[in-house]
């Protein structure tokens, strides 16, 4: 009892102490007549009696001062509720630039997911988080949630409270100067960056410093061992931007399968290129560098890129210039091609060769898909907005469409072609998906049959599939469809039985290719009104072959076709072109 007596402080205890005895006399003091006197002079004073006397007087000047005081009111308290913030709160501002806004928004995304009586928040595409193919139509898109732009959000970490609120920044739209005064301050309005505040109650900015890099770390640990994949995307005020469309997991080096020294030639150049950043500034040249995978579609340039990536710890950009792109539009992405990304420029043999700026959609070869230029590529290329230190590869199907221009060193520094399959990656592919070692429930003697027989289908196979003439992508495709049939075929000569179907199939497609080429050569030249394609013919079954001999089935290709074929329009278009 008498503890808890001591520990109050009594009312006639705080009027005792100095401070307030020191109020009182002043409260006294300005209280007195003299004291007035002796401050304005006897007749002053007299005059403010007068009219202070007066209720409309002091109406009129309270109505008047009463704005002032206002004003004068509000200040007070905004600083007294900074001083107080300041005292017992820290705050910490990102900005959505900043690599670490991410892992922030993303560790607050998801804690107010769990908030249970949240009613409104911003929905937005959720990146694929795996198996996402760069080719091919795209699945639908996936909905994930984000707190919106203006409302706090309050979320609990480690016991500490914080407020988040993810607010615009004030800040200059690249795009405004296009535009006047009045629409400029529009799209300025509109062109806001995000940022984001994060408040704790606590007075140890350190503190909230470490919490704050235990989220971009956590965030940080969860996309580890991916493969980030950014595309450009088409905004509605700020036109293209790069956006993360999804993460793969990496891509094995072993997995691309290619000519003998080819990917060990590229890996060595781009290794020795990271480790002369210093070699290059000294000598004044851009640190950068350019390659060019070139070869028709399906022998693997997107994955070879990808699996570069992998192996050296780096994401892939990709702009595909067969789309709408300007040359504005291109050289903006081009500096500001994330950070720590491979930047590709697929299908460069698809941009115009003219050296006319916008809307030159009668240039040569242009088939007026883009707007983007040559010169327009060159000096985005080179120019000042290209990213010092960065690596381009560019993909096209078709050297030859080429500017000698774009391949001079500085812009392509290594060209490599990844063409049709060699006996070599025949093999290679067919191990790739017929390797028994990764079927763990199969047990050794089992495995030991299966490989004895494997062994014996794998000459074959590849003695039937003609050297070079044959994607990758089209030997992986028959594999996923036909590796699974050991035990209802009782033994592996299926595979060797199919191979007949896979050549008239491949040289449908190669036939359709060539229609398809010619008729839009005709059209270009204005010699052919455009027809419908044709339908193609049924497929029809192949009749299994009696014995699987590889020497009959190679008399019957010639070196331009898989199976006897008719005869192409264009010798040029002959099979292996595209
Ligand atoms: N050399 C290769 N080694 C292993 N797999 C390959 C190879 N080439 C193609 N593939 C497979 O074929 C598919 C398509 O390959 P990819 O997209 O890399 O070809 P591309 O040359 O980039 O085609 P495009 O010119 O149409 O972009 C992928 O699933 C890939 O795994």
């Amino acid at each position: 009892m008498s503890s808890s007596v001591n520990s109050t402080v009594s009312i006639p205890a705080i009027i005792d102490s100095p401070l307030v005895d020191k109020a009182f006399l002043l409260l006294e003091t300005i209280s007195e007549e003299s004291f007035w006197v002796n401050l304005l002079g006897e007749r002053l004073l007299k005059i403010l009696k007068r009219y202070f006397g007066s209720d409309v007087v002091f109406l009129g000047i309270i109505v008047y001062m009463a704005p002032i005081i206002g004003v004068y009111f509000n200040n007070l308290l905004l600083v007294c509720t900074v001083w107080f913030r300041e005292r017992f709160y820290v705050t910490l501002q990102v900005k959505d630039s900043e690599d670490i806004f991410e892992g922030i928004q993303e560790y607050v995304a998801t804690k107010a997911k769990e908030i249970k009586h949240l009613r409104s928040m911003e929905a937005r595409d959720k990146p694929e988080e795996e198996n996402i193919e760069l080719q091919g139509p795209s699945p639908p898109p996936k909905i994930d949630l984000y707190p919106l732009v203006d409302t706090e959000q309050v979320i609990w970490y480690k016991g500490y409270k914080f407020w988040v609120s993810f607010r615009k920044d004030i800040s200059k739209s690249k795009y405004a100067h296009h535009y006047g005064n009045n629409l400029g301050d529009l799209l300025n309005m509109v062109s806001q960056t995000p940022v984001v505040h994060v408040t704790m109650r606590s007075s140890n900015i350190k503190l909230l410093r470490q919490f704050l890099q235990e989220w971009v770390t956590l965030h940080h640990e969860k996309k580890h061992g991916k493969l980030l994949i950014y595309k450009c995307v088409h905004t509605r005020y700020e036109g293209e931007e790069w956006r993360q469309v999804g993460s793969k997991e990496l891509r094995s080096f072993d997995s691309v399968i290619l000519k003998p020294g080819q990917k060990e030639v590229l890996l060595a150049d781009i290794q020795r290129f990271r480790r002369r950043e210093k070699w290059y500034s000294q000598r004044g040249i851009p640190y950068r560098r350019g390659y060019l995978l070139y070869g028709p579609p399906g022998t693997g340039k997107t994955s070879f890129v990808q699996s570069i990536a992998s192996k050296i710890n780096m994401n892939v950009a990709i702009i595909s210039l067969s789309g709408s792109l300007t040359d504005d539009s291109f050289s903006y992405l081009v500096s500001e091609t994330p950070r720590n990304s491979i930047l590709v420029i697929e299908d460069i043999d698809h941009c115009h060769i003219s050296d006319v700026s916008d809307g030159d959609s009668s240039a040569p070869d242009s088939g007026g898909k883009g707007k983007i230029t040559m010169s327009g590529l060159l000096n985005a290329l080179d120019g000042v907005t290209a990213q010092e230190g960065s690596m381009v590869f560019m993909t096209c199907n078709s050297i030859e469409a080429l500017q000698p221009a774009l391949l001079r060193p500085g812009r392509i520094d290594m060209k490599m072609e990844l063409g049709y399959a060699n006996k070599k990656q025949i093999e290679d592919m067919f191990w790739r998906f017929m390797d028994l070692d990764i079927d763990a429930d199969m047990s050794e003697k089992e495995k030991k049959i299966r490989s004895d027989k494997l062994d014996k289908v794998v000459v074959k196979f590849v003695d039937m599939i003609p050297d070079e003439k044959v994607t990758p992508a089209e030997l992986q495709n028959f594999f996923i469809m036909n590796m699974d049939g050991y035990e209802e075929n009782n033994g592996y000569e299926y595979i060797i039985e199919k191979i007949p179907e896979l050549l008239e199939s491949i040289e449908r497609d190669r036939q359709q290719a060539r229609d398809h080429k010619n008729r839009a050569k005709n059209v270009v030249q204005g010699t052919e009104p455009v027809e419908p394609v044709k339908p193609v013919e049924p497929v029809k079954a192949v009749e299994p072959i009696e014995s699987t001999k590889p020497v009959e089935a190679e008399d019957s290709m010639d070196t331009d076709s898989l199976i006897p074929p008719t005869p192409p329009s264009d010798p040029e278009d002959a099979i292996g072109s595209t």
